[in-house]
């Protein structure tokens, strides 16, 4: 089995990550090229992580292995139509970041039945702490699932699911789930200005505790209540601000959140799987 030769079709935020956390887990960047229309963009790629960035999907499929596709939904069929009649000799294994785009739908648009492994990963990739879930089409064999677990192994923790539909539940909880708790990192250190810390200390302090509460979620054998009960002692501080977060019923909010980022990804599926 080889992992070598991975071709990226869009080099923005994900692709970036993903090829940073595979270098980062000693990938030769010499093994790695990236596509992408920007020349500003090429240029950063080329500079920060040292990977051959082309201006053209052709060029990047040409002898791809694995073709990882990391552009917009709303990009991929154009994108597909453009490789496709390249891929009428050419078999590689894609692999598919794209929220919302179905395996079927892609394989329509490459105009035919392509070994397609969907992949939800997210931006702590770039610091080989992303959480991924994959899904393997009908057409890829044993090497192939081998293959994409051992590419996205390396930038993270991989979940295979079981059904397609899945993925959208996994992009709404881990893919776009950083923005969650950055957005709560953002909000805590803002909240600690307001009472009175200067700002290098509430950014410090604010993203230590996030770590350190992450750290011991996933070492300890407790599960995340028990740990929160740890911290709360009765009739003081933290049992205060917890009701605060239970008046504004907060458990129901953020499910709420998930489902409307899940409901997204499956209008995304709806809408591209009936366009032409
Ligand atoms: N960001 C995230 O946290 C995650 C994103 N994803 C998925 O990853 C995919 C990419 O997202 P993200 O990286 O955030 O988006 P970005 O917009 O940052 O990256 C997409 C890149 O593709 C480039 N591009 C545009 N047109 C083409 C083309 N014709 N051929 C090749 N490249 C092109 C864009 O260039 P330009 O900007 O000049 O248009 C841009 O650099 C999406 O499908 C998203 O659903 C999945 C998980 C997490
Ligand atoms: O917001 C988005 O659509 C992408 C998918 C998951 C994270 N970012």
């Amino acid at each position: 089995m080889t992992t070598a030769n991975i071709r990226f079709i869009g080099g923005g935020n994900m692709a970036t990550s993903l090829i940073a956390g595979l270098i980062a887990d000693g990938y030769a960047p010499h093994a790695i090229q990236v596509s992408d229309p920007s020349p500003e963009r090429r240029q950063s790629l080329q500079a920060s992580l040292g990977v051959r960035a082309l201006a053209s999907n052709a060029e990047a499929l040409a002898e791809a292995e694995t073709l990882v596709l990391c552009i917009k939904p709303q990009l991929a069929a154009a994108v597909c139509a453009e490789l496709a009649p390249l891929l009428a000799n050419h078999r590689p294994l894609i692999v598919s970041v794209m929220a919302g785009v179905p395996e079927q739908t892609i394989q329509r648009w490459l105009g035919a039945p392509l070994p397609i492994v969907r992949a939800m990963p997210n931006t702590p990739a770039m610091v080989q702490t992303g959480a991924i879930g994959l899904h393997a089409s009908p057409e890829v064999d044993t090497e192939g699932r081998n293959r994409a677990e051992t590419i996205l192994r390396a930038v993270g923790l991989v979940r295979w699911v079981d059904e397609e539909a899945q993925i959208d539940a996994v992009t709404a909880i881990s893919g776009s789930g950083p923005a969650y708790f950055f957005l709560f990192m953002e909000a805590l250190e803002q909240a600690a200005i307001e009472l009175g810390l200067d700002g290098e200390t509430a950014r410090l302090l604010t993203i230590q505790t996030a770590l350190g509460a992450a750290k011991m979620a996933m070492e300890s054998d407790a599960p995340p209540s028990r740990l929160r009960e740890q911290v709360t002692s009765p009739g003081g501080t933290t049992e205060r601000a917890l009701a605060v977060f239970d008046e504004a019923d907060l458990r129901a909010l953020v499910e709420r959140a998930a489902r409307a980022a899940r409901d997204r990804a499956v209008e995304l599926s709806k809408t591209l799987s009936e366009a032409p």
